[in-house]
């Protein structure tokens, strides 16, 4: 195995540093300006792919970059993301400039089928952008060649470090002490530094080399469209706010349920395991914006202050024994493939007993939150794709007699990918109005035009910070899930099976089927 695989999860061993990390709560880093919305500055001249080579890079952030081109929502043609952006990759593999651009033909051929592609400019803009980008050979942990790469590019420079993140962590501490080029942007990838130390001591890293404001610790699913629909339902109608806590509110899920296997990420996932890979960043985030108090504007201080404030008071709902369960999957029949158990795939090292299913149970310590369970749920190899956060009410205090059967608890269920909203009611039955059924209320909720990576850059590009994870957030949390990662890297908390195309471990009373 080579240092580098070595290396794909972790972060830097270092403790706690004296230099000052970022600023908690109102603002970040030496950049925190106290001032609304996002700094914007100038626009970015260069973005700057390392680990160009990788999965990341040609499955998701070049397939992004080109429908964010193409669908580019600034409506003055000479003004988009791509009227003079460059791109450059650059990694350790012995590519010239053609053999990249073959990459990126590649990742943006979809985009020419979008619907924008016909707009005056749209195609245009991204053949442009990639007939004219760039590939440079080297090895990021050189500290010298990374910081010639980064002077030989236009300024600003936004540098998305796509690489294993150890490496970006030893890449980052490089620099310190260089002079890097007015107004770069760092954007950084989860996992953020392996615990709350590293991430700590990363913080401390990054601030020394650009302000906050100019870090980017992406988490795609805080993309635009996923963060609106849960504040239009919440936020913009005075029926849901009002009940939005623990008097009403009975228990939420948040369920990220997916119908893949391995898909060939050894090397970086089994290192890191469901609760790494979507609990500790993605879920964690999910259940920030669905649980936290309303912010007075959406903008980067508002909105980043509110999902800090609600994640500082998260911990776990009891031990680790009681709060978590933790499940690998084993050979079964997914749709219409046949998956293989998890720990006899190639690269999987099964005395690492990582867990391709992990759950969470969470209290939020509030006035509005104390003592409802947030379950936080992902796990791969499953047989039916099922990602979405289920709010269920409490009970009504009391029925009328005279209506027969049960009021069943209400249930909202907003789910992701594709975004629609159900609305789960007790009503009374056709036919018979003395008995109750279960109806439910459905609708389509929008989805954004661009994929979550296209997002993604357009914060980047654009300079705003908005909906990238602040420094204090990142370090919160791993401290959230220390306790649990504790137990089960001490074996404390057993690794149970479910046949892969299966709905997973058996429901409990902690872990509920809802
Ligand atoms: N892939 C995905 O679906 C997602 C990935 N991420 C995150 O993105 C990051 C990258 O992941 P992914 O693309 O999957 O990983 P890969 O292993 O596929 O790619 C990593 C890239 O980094 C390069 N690299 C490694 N070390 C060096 C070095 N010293 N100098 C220059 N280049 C180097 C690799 O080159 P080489 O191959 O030559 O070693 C490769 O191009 C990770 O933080 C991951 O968590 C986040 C969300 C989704
Ligand atoms: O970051 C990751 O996310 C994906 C799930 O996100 P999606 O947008 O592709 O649905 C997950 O499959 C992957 O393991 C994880 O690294």
């Amino acid at each position: 195995m080579s240092e580098r695989e070595e290396q794909a999860t972790g972060g830097t061993e270092s403790g706690r540093g004296g230099s000052s990390g970022p600023e908690q709560p109102g603002g970040g880093g030496h950049g925190a300006s106290g001032a609304r919305g996002h700094s914007g500055g100038d626009p970015v001249a260069t973005l700057l792919v390392l680990g160009a080579s990788g999965d990341l890079a040609s499955r998701l952030l070049l397939p992004g970059l080109a429908r964010l081109l193409v669908s580019d929502r600034n409506e003055d043609p000479g003004h988009g993301h791509g009227a003079s952006l460059q791109l450059v990759g650059a990694g350790s593999e012995d590519w010239d400039d053609d053999r990249w651009r073959e990459v990126v033909t590649k990742a943006f051929a979809d985009a020419e089928h979008h619907e924008d592609a016909d707009r005056p400019g749209g195609w245009e803009a991204v053949c442009a952008v990639r007939d004219a980008s760039r590939y440079r050979q080297v090895d990021v942990t050189d500290p010298d060649a990374l910081t010639d790469l980064l002077h030989s590019c236009t300024a600003p420079v936004a540098v998305y470090f796509a690489l294993p993140p150890a490496i970006t962590a030893t890449a980052c501490e490089n620099l310190v002490g260089k002079q890097l080029p007015e107004s770069t942007r760092l954007v950084m990838e989860k996992p953020f530094g392996s615990d709350e130390a590293s991430a700590h001591h990363l913080n401390e890293v990054v601030a020394q080399l650009v302000p906050e404001e100019h870090v980017h610790r992406v988490d795609h699913f805080l993309g635009t469209s996923a963060v609106l629909n849960v504040f239009g339902v919440r936020f913009a109608n005075r029926l849901f706010e009002p009940t939005w806590n623990a008097s009403h509110v009975e228990r939420v899920d948040v369920v990220y349920d997916e119908d893949l296997g391995l898909e060939g990420r050894a090397r970086y996932y089994d290192r890191a395991g469901a609760l790494k890979d979507m609990i500790q960043s993605h879920l964690l985030q999910v259940l920030a914006v669905l649980a936290m108090d309303a912010p007075a504007a959406l903008d980067e201080r508002e909105f980043r202050d509110r999902k800090a404030q609600l994640l500082r008071a998260t911990r776990l709902a009891g031990s680790p024994q009681e709060a978590s369960r933790r499940a690998v999957y084993t050979a079964g029949r997914m749709g219409e493939r046949d998956l293989p158990d998890y720990q006899s795939e190639d690269g999987v090292d099964p005395s690492r007993q990582t867990e391709t299913l992990a759950e969470v149970v969470l209290h939020v310590d509030t006035w509005r939150w104390a003592g409802v369970p947030f379950r936080l749920r992902s796990g791969k190899g499953l047989g039916r794709a099922r990602k979405e956060a289920v709010i269920t009410f409490k009970p009504v205090p009391h029925l009328m007699e005279g209506l027969r059967g049960e009021a069943r608890p209400t249930r909202l269920r907003l789910s992701f990918k594709p975004g629609t909203i159900n609305l789960d009611l007790t009503v009374n039955a056709e036919g018979d109005p003395f008995d109750l059924e279960e109806a439910t209320l459905s609708a389509q909720l929008g989805d954004s035009q661009l994929p979550a990576y296209g997002e993604v850059l357009a914060g980047v590009l654009d300079g705003d910070p908005l909906l990238s994870v602040r420094g204090d957030t990142a370090e919160d949390c791993w401290r959230i899930l220390a306790p649990v990662i504790a137990a089960w890297e001490a074996d404390e908390v057993p690794l149970e099976t479910y046949p892969a195309g299966s709905g997973g471990p058996e429901p409990t009373e902690t872990f509920p089927a809802v």
